[in-house]
């Protein structure tokens, strides 16, 4: 028995696979079905010049090429699919792939792979690969964009090109029929698209918080008091935006799950799709609570760097050269301030550090360590106690300055009491919610339905 015989028992024998156009993509899926031992053969125009192809790869006119397979990967800009139209017969039953993207998203009225059907009828189109990039078929680098979403009218054929998606360790997802493979035609040109809610949301609110601050810090003390004060538009005011900024977003992290549960509570049930709003808003979720990260940080960074501001320096200085002269000392210290201002850092910085862990544990390296209690425990239990803890921390800031400034004639900081007015309300809700007749009512309407679905099941 020799070598070759023996191999062939064990090794299992895949079908070829044919690739037409040797471009970028082309080579790389090549590469990789060549090394998960798919026999691969090319179509290119000039079958002569194949330096470039991956060693072990045949090289064919687009006609040869096409007799030797019944997958075919078509790896060629959609503007270029015209050549085909003459191998038409060639197709007759076989499973064309199509793996096209464009440059812009609904760049053409019908997508790729539909109108590769209409210009090859004979074939099964199947749409899919095209949110895998040639380099990172080339690097191995496929951790990131693993995910192939796959679309076609026959189901063996979708099956077919799913196989040989995960045999080159890609995960396959079914999205249905060819009708989707506009969506899926955009999926790569989509910018974020999961960021987008959460970006309209920040920068609105910087914004107008922005304004907002410069209209009460600025142009009213120097309208009423004729102070000069624009230095402070690159940091006091900033390090008032970021954390007001941040608490709302933060709030806006866990007023959708109280809602659900009060829509549940109030529908009877938690079998029923929510809205379409609410959805989205439950999707961007994790997003709002990095961006309210990001600006917590820079609001702690930008609060370190206070004792080396020169404005403040020189106040300080002032101060003490004033009193120097008058040769008095400030009364006694304020023991009550001393607390107050004790209370805000060491909650802030309580808050701070939850919600570092909470971002920690959002990365999906480390969520996928917990099982679901942990994960729920963690992103709700101690989300909602980060959340008190950081209302807690601006409630105390607030009270302080209201204590120690006139400057705001409506009492506290009108842009603080701004940010605390979406926590509270979570937080009302949520004490709502675990209050125990209340929580026994949502067990009990859970209880009905599971019994429910129990007796229908039954019945069948
Ligand atoms: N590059 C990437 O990362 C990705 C690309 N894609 C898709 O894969 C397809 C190929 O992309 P890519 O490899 O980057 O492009 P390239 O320009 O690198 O390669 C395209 C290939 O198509 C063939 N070709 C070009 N013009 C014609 C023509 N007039 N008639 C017949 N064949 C032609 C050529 O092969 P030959 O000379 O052998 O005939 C050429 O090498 C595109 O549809 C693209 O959207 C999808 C996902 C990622
Ligand atoms: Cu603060």
């Amino acid at each position: 028995m020799n070598m070759n015989s023996l191999k062939g028992e064990h090794v299992h024998k895949r079908n070829a696979v044919c690739i037409l156009g040797t471009g970028d993509f082309g080579r790389s899926l090549g590469m990789r079905l060549i090394k998960a031992g798919y026999p691969v053969i090319f179509g290119s125009r000039n079958p002569k010049n194949s330096a470039l192809l991956p060693g072990g790869a045949e090289v064919f006119t687009h006609a040869d090429a096409l007799k030797r397979s019944q997958i075919i990967f078509l790896a060629v800009h959609r503007e270029n699919y015209d050549f085909l139209q003459p191998l038409c017969d060639l197709f007759d039953g076989k499973v064309l792939v199509d793996v096209s993207n464009n440059l812009k998203i609904n760049q053409y009225r019908e997508s790729n792979a539909a109108y590769l059907s209409q210009l090859v009828p004979k074939a099964i189109v199947v749409k899919g690969f095209n949110t895998v990039s040639a380099w990172a078929l080339q690097s191995g680098n496929l951790d990131a964009n693993s995910q192939v979403f796959v679309c076609g009218e026959d189901g063996e054929a979708k099956h077919l090109v799913m196989d040989i998606a995960r045999s080159i360790g890609l995960t396959p997802l079914d999205q249905g029929s060819l009708l989707a493979a506009n969506e899926v035609e955009n999926y790569p040109l989509q910018l974020f698209p999961m960021w987008r809610l959460p970006f309209i949301i920040t920068a609105g609110l910087t914004i107008l918080i922005y304004l907002y601050c410069v209209l009460i810090d600025l142009i009213y003390s120097y309208v009423i008091r004729g102070t000069e004060n624009s230095y402070r538009l690159l940091i006091s005011i900033p390090n008032h935006v970021f954390p007001t900024v941040s608490l709302i977003l933060l709030g806006l992290v866990y007023l959708p799950g109280v809602m659900a549960a009060l829509l549940q509570l109030y529908r009877g049930t938690k079998y029923k799709r929510f809205p379409n709003w609410l959805d989205r808003w439950m999707l961007c979720r994790k997003q709002l609570g990095l961006v309210a990260l990001a600006f917590a940080f820079l609001h702690v960074f930008y609060t370190l760097i206070i004792p080396i501001r020169y404005s403040y320096r020189w106040w300080l200085t002032n101060h003490i050269a004033a009193e120097a002269q008058k040769n008095t000392t400030s009364s006694e210290m304020s023991k009550l301030s001393a607390w107050r201002g004790d209370l805000y850092y060491a909650i802030g910085i309580l808050g701070f550090f939850l919600f570092l862990l909470l971002g920690i544990t959002s990365f999906p390296s480390i969520a996928n360590s917990m099982n679901w209690r942990e994960f729920r425990f963690v992103q709700s239990k101690l989300g909602h106690v980060t959340l008190l803890l950081s209302a807690g921390h601006a409630a105390v800031y607030g009270w302080d300055r209201f204590l120690k400034t006139s400057k705001y004639k409506w009492g506290l900081p009108p842009s603080f009491m701004l940010s605390l007015v979406i926590p509270c309300i979570v937080l009302a809700l949520k004490l709502i919610l675990i209050t125990p007749c209340v929580d026994r009512m949502v067990t009990r309407i859970r209880q009905g339905w599971e019994r429910k679905l129990k007796s229908g099941n039954d019945r069948v």
